[in-house]
């Protein structure tokens, strides 16, 4: 079952007279409990694929298919209950409040869909181990450093189990220990049937995943999956498959 769809999708920013064409016609589909990286130059417009598909931001044209709902046809009050239901994020900027602690940040999304405190506190003794939160987690956000503050901001995305996890550069600020630790919660996450589509600089990270995505100058360019091969071969395959291309574009 295909839980995502793109088909033609285009995207141009105007602002202040200029325009860029972030997007050029991305095609691809995903289908349920896959995990999928997305890798590609800086500017190549992953992370406006990323917030098309969250529905932050509209296309210029082309359709997104989420879960057999065109976006386009869905009313705002339905596009947020979906958001609220079905998606999981976690930003580059991670948007945590400062007037809360960590604690409440994660469970805020619960507490919007009127999840029991018991429940709340069971989901997040689940998931805190492995993302190495426990001293920190009743400290506020602006207490903490960029990459515990990824952290925590994981913790609040994945706390609600969404069907689709919506990922950009989420090791983007870790150490390595780290980043593996949250790569293997994503990969536990996967086995749980949940779907994943994460941007990803780091090969490393990109490895964890079943398929990843190339994206240069707004088209998906290239793609690999990973099969039966452990993550130290894919890596190397995406590592040559990545010096090609930029070869390919350079020639
Ligand atoms: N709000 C905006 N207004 C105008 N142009 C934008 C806007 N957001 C992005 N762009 C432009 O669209 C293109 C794609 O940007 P995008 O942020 O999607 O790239 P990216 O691949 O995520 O890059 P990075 O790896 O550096 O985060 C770039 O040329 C960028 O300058």
């Amino acid at each position: 079952m295909k839980i995502l769809e793109l088909q033609d999708v285009k995207k141009t920013y105007r602002s202040r007279g200029i325009e860029t064409q972030a997007l050029k016609g991305v095609n691809f589909s995903v289908d349920e409990g896959e995990f999928i990286a997305i890798m590609g130059e800086s500017g190549s417009g992953k992370t406006t694929l990323l917030n098309l598909v969250a529905t932050l931001d509209q296309p210029t044209s082309g359709s997104i298919i989420l879960e057999g709902q065109n976006l386009a046809h869905l009313k705002e009050k339905d596009i947020t209950a979906f958001r609220r239901n079905e998606l999981g994020f976690v930003f580059q900027t991670f948007n945590l409040l400062d007037q809360f602690t960590n604690r409440d940040n994660i469970y805020l999304p619960l507490v919007l869909s009127g999840v029991r405190a018991e429940e709340m506190k069971s989901r997040l003794a689940e998931i805190q181990d492995q993302l190495m939160i426990g001293d920190f987690v009743d400290k506020y956000p602006y207490e903490i450093s960029g990459g515990q503050k990824q952290r925590i901001a994981t913790a609040r995305a994945i706390i609600t189990k969404p069907a689709l996890l919506l990922a950009d550069e989420p090791t983007g600020s870790l150490d390595s220990a780290s980043a593996d630790a949250i790569m293997r919660l994503f990969t536990r996450i996967n086995e749980n049937a949940q779907t994943i589509l994460m941007v990803t600089h780091s090969l490393r990270s990109a490895s964890y995943a079943r398929r990843v995505l190339f994206i240069k100058d707004g088209i998906v360019f290239h793609e690999l999956y990973r099969g039966e091969e452990d993550q130290e071969a894919f890596m190397e395959r995406i590592h040559q498959a990545q010096t090609v291309l930029r070869k390919k574009v350079l020639a």
